[in-house]
């Protein structure tokens, strides 16, 4: 595979936990990464500095020169985006990681034949530990795929999944590292209550997750390790209990459901 000349559209949080994830893994492989958004000037520049990117306002200059194209505005700009990138697209290979986007609008305002995907990855793409969802439009080729596994290895791992898999599952691999983040802050208020310090509270949460994320990854269901915590007649189980009272299940789904009806009405908007 040549060496990737990839352009972000769109320098926010996701922009730069997949580009700073690439340059840390993926080096070798990356000709140049250029970024630019709308109007934050102060954005680019910051990100220049911090990763030696190139960033520049004159995107449309960079269409050209680009073997990808990086869509990373939110879901409501990027039908306009599409429509202003139509015009320069010669084949670039083109994906969005906006929340309820899918490769229909893409294949629609892109010239007929322009190879697209859609990917949903996480935060974690900044450690090299995102979980990235992915699904290809109708004129993707396999030059193009080794292209995105390499973008997606360099962030993390990588599933292909359906468009309706990923619309539905936005919020269980986009969203929920939040929904683990809020558990982890509560968690953290919970032990404060009892006099630690704060750097205690925040050193006892993260490897209280760190522990419990590898005995996962060791293979185990969560229902097997949750088993093995919870001694019979035994404190986690009075525990358990309420959060089983407080329909824990039912909190989630609900949760789920909202996460993901939103990423649809976004991509509206
Ligand atoms: N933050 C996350 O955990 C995840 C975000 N996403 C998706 O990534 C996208 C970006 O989200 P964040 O980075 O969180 O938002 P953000 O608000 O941090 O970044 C959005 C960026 O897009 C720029 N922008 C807006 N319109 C533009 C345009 N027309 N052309 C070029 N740049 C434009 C803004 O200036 C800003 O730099 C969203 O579509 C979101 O659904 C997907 C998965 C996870
Ligand atoms: O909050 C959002 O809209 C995006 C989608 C998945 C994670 N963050």
């Amino acid at each position: 595979m040549k060496k990737q000349t990839i352009l972000f559209l769109g320098a926010g949080r996701m922009a730069e936990a997949i580009l700073s994830g690439l340059l840390a893994r993926k080096r070798d492989s990356i000709e140049e990464i250029i970024v630019t958004n709308r109007s934050n000037e102060a954005r680019l520049a910051e990100l220049r500095a911090a990763y030696g990117v190139t960033a520049t306002r004159d995107w449309q200059a960079q269409v050209a020169g680009a073997d990808a194209i990086v869509l990373a505005m939110k879901p409501g700009q990027v039908r306009e985006t599409l429509v202003e990138l139509a015009p320069h697209v010669n084949g670039q290979f083109v994906f969005t990681v906006a929340a309820g986007i899918g490769t229909g609008m893409m294949e629609e305002l892109l010239p007929e034949g322009t190879p697209v995907a859609w990917v949903m990855p996480n935060t974690a793409a900044s450690v090299g530990a995102s979980v990235s969802l992915y699904t290809y439009g109708k004129s993707v080729r396999a030059e193009h795929r080794a292209v995105l596994e390499m973008i997606l290895d360099g962030i993390g791992s990588y599933e292909e999944c359906t468009e309706e898999q990923i619309h539905q599952l936005t919020a269980v691999t986009g969203s929920a590292p939040a929904f683990l983040y809020r558990f982890a802050e509560v968690l953290e208020e919970t032990a404060l209550q009892f006099g630690v310090t704060k750097e205690q509270a925040h050193r006892m949460i993260v490897g209280m997750v760190y522990g419990s994320a590898l005995m996962l990854k060791q293979g185990d269901s969560p229902a097997a390790l949750r088993d093995q915590v919870t001694t019979p007649g035994g404190a986690t189980a009075a525990g358990l209990r309420v959060m089983e009272e407080r329909e824990f299940p039912a909190l989630i789904g609900a949760a789920v459901e909202a996460t993901n009806r939103r990423a649809k009405e976004m991509a509206k908007e």
